[in-house]
């Protein structure tokens, strides 16, 4: 197994992504601590995990919050008895026109999708160099931050946010022997789809689906993206095969967007 005997800490575990990587680290070896601000579901991805034979911890926690960030570090070290993989995954969407953008929401979208990354960096680096860990840090951008998306422009900023945090941490770092990198999924089928699918209709008039099926209408693999298909990546990015590889945000989307 790549990453045997490692301890991860994901973020935004509750579902979706997350909850699928926190799985496929734990089927790769990795104990995991599950962190999301919603508590409703952690319990029950951390029961997954332990049926799949690795301890689990469970966190509540605002990546927003760069203290909550710092403590949820410190727990998983001294519950799972260290920290070698972070994946910054946690995000939220916003959508509509950039003329009717109010500074609340690209507030509230900053401080989860950059300063929620920013906070995973820096408490993670910042155990690894205590404890002289060659840690691995993976961040979660996207396709928009390779390419912006109509009315989803303050969204694709963060995205791209997230790959310049990647390139000066993944500098910054290297001396240590720390990693950073990104991935960037296309459109994968979850509830923030559903979501932004919604949104979409409530804005445009577009039927519901609309949305969603033109976005996969434009994959050349032709079809939507699953989360196992991202934390096959994840794991890679967390495993020996990619220690010689920093400061990359590769797109991992199904031949959507091209860079
Ligand atoms: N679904 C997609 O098509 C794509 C998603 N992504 C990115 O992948 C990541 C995961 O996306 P999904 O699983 O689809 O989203 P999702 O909305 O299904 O799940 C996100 C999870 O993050 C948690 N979360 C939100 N704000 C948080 C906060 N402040 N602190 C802690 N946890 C928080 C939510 O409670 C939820 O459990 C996000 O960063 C997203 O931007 C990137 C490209 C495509
Ligand atoms: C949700 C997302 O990251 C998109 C539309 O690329």
């Amino acid at each position: 197994m790549s990453i045997d005997g490692q301890v991860a800490l994901v973020t935004g575990a509750g579902r979706g992504i997350g909850r699928a990587i926190a799985l496929r680290l734990a089927r790769d070896g990795a104990d995991v601590a599950v962190l999301d601000v919603h508590a409703d579901t952690l319990d029950a991805v951390a029961a997954e995990v332990r049926a799949l034979g690795r301890r689990a911890v469970t966190v509540t926690a605002d990546v927003g919050d760069r203290g909550q960030v710092h403590d949820a570090v410190d727990r998983t070290v001294a519950e799972l008895g260290g920290l070698d993989v972070m994946v910054n995954n946690a995000g939220i969407a916003l959508v509509g026109p950039l003329s009717e953008t109010t500074e609340d929401q690209v507030a509230r979208i900053w401080r989860v999708n950059v300063d929620g990354v920013l906070w995973g960096i820096q408490a993670a680096a910042a155990s690894f160099l205590a404890r002289g860990v060659r840690g691995r840090i993976v961040n979660a951008s996207s396709i928009a931050g390779h390419d912006g998306f109509e009315m989803l422009g303050v969204y694709s900023a963060t995205k791209f946010a997230v790959r310049g945090l990647t390139q000066a941490a993944a500098k910054e770092y290297a001396s240590a022997g720390i990693t950073v990198n990104a991935y960037c999924p296309g459109v994968v089928g979850t509830d923030m789809w559903v979501e932004i699918d919604q949104r979409f209709a409530d804005l445009t008039g577009a039927p519901r689906g609309a949305t969603y099926e033109k976005f996969v209408g434009g994959i050349a693999l032709g079809r939507a993206e699953t989360p196992e298909d991202v934390a096959g990546y994840v794991s890679f990015l967390a495993g020996p095969d990619a220690a010689y590889m920093t400061g990359q945000s590769g797109l991992i989307d199904g031949g959507l967007v091209y860079r």
